[in-house]
This record gives structure tokens, C-alpha cells and sequence, in this order.
């Protein structure tokens, strides 16, 4: 089937659980995207990420338009064909990065020109050069050309940069054209004001989008802010599309944007801090290189099945990674990629049994303070 849909399969308070097809294979909601920015899970083989439970990664225009370029990714057969990932991937369109990574950028309503932050080469990025980036790349779920300000910024700011990001979404929409099988998604902007909020989810509805993202947020406000605006905003997206939320975030983020009716997200957390030794698990957070886990023979999670869990102890990882091993930052992300899965599996089945609410206390109650 050529085509791309989204099927709800149950509710529970405002959490939803349901199916995304697409060509390339179903995804299930709620989703955790893992991060595969240059082309790769960092750390981490494609099968050992689908091993993780991912339906679906996230891939990004901007390290890609830099290197390899898109161009040569096309010429090799596209992002799947070339990173060995079959599935869906998302693609996030690039505004977002510059201004996080890019030197002298220069912002107009035409686009964003921009200096490379590996080679210093100078580059342009308009609604209409970052869908023919995904397009060339062969990304299954397109993200409009956006601009995130940044935070703090003043309301009248914000709302400036909302509308120029809704008339960016109506040139994106333009550009990607008629592309069955294929999704384009529009991102929410609007800070943490609902007004502006409200302004951006009807601009973009009257454009007509596969899905809609929630973005702005996850920009430094903290999770009370994020919560308030996850509070209204994801209603204000048409509920029989999915709502993503970009760039979240911690388990206890996930589970309250979920709880407020995100569909998905995606977080670079779980694998960076595989990297620096900062591992999740049901009962918190640990750092391996603390030395108190250097004669400790127990695995990371006594209750978890991955690899790391099954087959090494705490002292082993405590050991690799003070030796900069590479297979530290290997066991260590995977770890936390199967538990970043273990509880978007957890609250799918939660949500389809009606017993999310439940299910939150349990995940709240076991998480200890301090050392585990
Ligand atoms: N197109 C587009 N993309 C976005 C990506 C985002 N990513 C975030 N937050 C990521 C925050 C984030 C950054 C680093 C780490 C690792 C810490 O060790 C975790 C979270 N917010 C975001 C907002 C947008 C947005 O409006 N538009
Ligand atoms: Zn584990």
C-alpha cells in the first residue's frame, strides 16, 4: 500500500494509542524516535536499533546537507539504502539546527543563509531548498521549514516569528507538491503564549498537514513551562492526525507529554548520555563512572533484558568506560534505547487496557532518589 495513514485504537483520559502506516512499515504510537543524525544511531548498528523496539529514526537536513549532501545520498540510492535502515524515517527540516550549530547566520523572509560549522563553507536554507533536501534524501515524514526562536524572547517576537514560520509552512506545503506515500508535517510555534498558540494550530489546519508537531518548546523553559503549554496546545491540533512533540526529552517528560496527547517524540538524550555514562533505568538515573560501582557485579537493571543487562556487570561498565572502551558507549546506548522503548511499549498497553492512570503511579513510585 502506497499510502500514509493514522488509526487510533484507544484513548484513556487525553493519552492515545494507536498505528501510523506507511510504506516503509507501521509505527507504533506512542513512539520514541531514536536520533541518527548523521546518518547513524551513534554507537549503534541499524539492527540492534530495530532491536531496541524503534519503529522509526530521525534523520536531520542540516548535518546532511553539509556531509555527505543530500545530492550524493541521491545519487547512492537515498537515506535508507544508505544508512541500512528499511523503515521510516523522519526528517527534521533544518531552520531548528542552524541556529543551534551554524555561524553568521542571517535570517530574512526569504530563508536563512548560513556558515558551515565543519568547513566554514557558506550555505542557503529556504522552505523550498529543505523540502527538495528531504525529497532527495527520501524521507517518509517531511518537517516544514521553520524558524524556533529562541528563549527568553519577548511575546511580540514570538508572535513575529510564529507568522513568518506559518507563511514558511504555506511555501513548504507549496513545494513538497503531491507525494503519495509520503508525509509532510506542520510544526506549532507560538512560545508559551496560548493566544499565539491558538493562532499558529488554525494557520496551519487551514493548510491541511499528515501531522503536526508541537515546536518551540524544549528550548531551555523547563518541564513546568512545557507541561503548561502541553496543558492546551496539542488539542488545538486536529485529533485525527498524529501530534509529535520535538526534541523531548526525559522518561519523565515522555510519560507527562504523552499523558497530555503527544503521539511522538524524538530526544538525542538516551544515546548522548549512553556516551557519558549516564544510564536510565525504572529506578532512576546512574553514572557509571562513579566509583562505587567498581566492584559491583550486578547488571545496570536486574529487571531489564538487553544485552548490557543480560550479559555484564556494573564493574565491567564502570571498567570499559573509564578505558574509553568503545563498546562502553555501545552497551551503554543500547541500554538506554531498550529502556527508552520499555516504556513507550509500557504506556501503548497501558493506554489500550484503560490503565494509564495506574500505570503512571507505578512508574513515578519506583523511581528512587539519589544513588541506585
Ligand atoms: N524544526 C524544528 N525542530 C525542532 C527541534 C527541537 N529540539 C528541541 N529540543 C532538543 C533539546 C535537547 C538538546 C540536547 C539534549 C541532550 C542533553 O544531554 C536533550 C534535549 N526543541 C526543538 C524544537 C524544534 C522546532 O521548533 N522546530
Ligand atoms: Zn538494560
Amino acid at each position: 500500500m502506497s499510502t500514509f495513514s493514522f488509526s487510533l485504537a484507544a484513548t484513556d483520559g487525553r493519552a492515545r494509542t494507536g498505528t501510523i502506516t506507511t510504506p516503509r512499515g507501521e509505527i507504533r504510537t506512542p513512539a520514541f524516535m531514536p536520533v541518527g543524525t548523521a546518518a547513524t544511531v551513534k554507537a549503534m548498528l541499524p539492527e540492534s536499533v530495530r532491536a531496541t523496539g524503534a519503529d522509526i529514526l530521525l534523520g536531520n537536513t542540516y548535518h546532511l546537507m553539509l556531509r555527505p549532501t543530500a545530492e550524493r545520498i541521491d545519487r547512492l540510492g537515498g537515506l535508507h539504502r544508505f544508512m541500512n535502515w528499511e523503515r521510516p524515517i523522519l526528517t527534521d527540516s533544518g531552520g531548528f539546527q542552524v541556529m543551534s550549530l551554524a555561524g553568521l547566520r542571517k535570517l530574512t523572509e526569504q530563508g536563512v543563509t548560513f556558515k558551515s560549522h565543519i568547513d566554514g563553507s557558506k550555505h542557503e536554507l529556504t522552505p523550498e531548498r529543505s523540502m527538495e533536501i528531504q525529497r532527495l534524501l527520501g524521507s517518509d515524514i517531511v518537517m516544514c521549514f521553520d524558524e524556533c526562536p529562541a528563549l527568553p524572547a519577548e511575546e511580540n517576537v514570538v508572535a513575529e516569528s510564529m507568522r513568518m514560520s506559518m507563511r514558511w509552512a504555506a511555501r513548504s506545503r507549496e513545494a513538497f507538491g503531491d507525494r503519495p506515500g509520503h508525509a509532510l508535517f506542520g510544526i506549532q510555534q507560538g512560545g508559551v503564549t496560548e493566544e499565539l498558540r491558538g493562532e499558529s494550530a488554525e494557520a496551519l489546519t487551514k493548510i491541511g498537514f499528515d501531522g503536526y508537531a508541537v515546536g518551540g518548546l524544549a528550548v531551555g523553559e523547563g518541564q513546568e513551562a512545557m507541561f503548561g503549554v502541553l496543558d492546551y496546545a496539542p488539542e488545538m491540533l486536529p485529533q485525527d492526525k498524529p501530534r509529535y512533540l520535538m526534541g523531548v526529552g526525559k522518561p519523565d517528560d515522555i510519560v507527562g507529554a504523552v499523558a497530555r496527547g503527544i503521539d511522538m517524540m524524538d530526544c538525542v538524550l538516551p544515546s548522548r548520555s549512553g556516551r557519558t555514562g549516564q544510564v536510565f533505568t525504572r529506578r532512576g538515573v546512574l553514572n557509571i563512572k562513579n566509583a562505587r560501582h567498581m566492584d559491583d557485579p550486578r547488571p545496570l537493571d536486574e529487571a531489564c533484558s538487553c544485552p548490557a543487562c543480560l550479559n555484564y556487570s556494573r564493574a565491567y561498565l564502570h571498567h570499559v568506560f573509564r578505558s574509553q572502551e568503545i563498546i562502553s558507549s555501545m552497551l551503554l546506548t543500547w541500554h538506554n534505547l531498550h529502556y527508552f522503548q520499555e516504556i513507550m511499549e509500557g504506556m501503548r498497553g497501558a493506554i489500550s487496557a484503560g490503565r494509564f492512570e495506574a500505570w503512571q503511579a507505578e512508574f513515578h513510585a519506583t523511581r528512587a532518589e539519589g544513588d541506585i
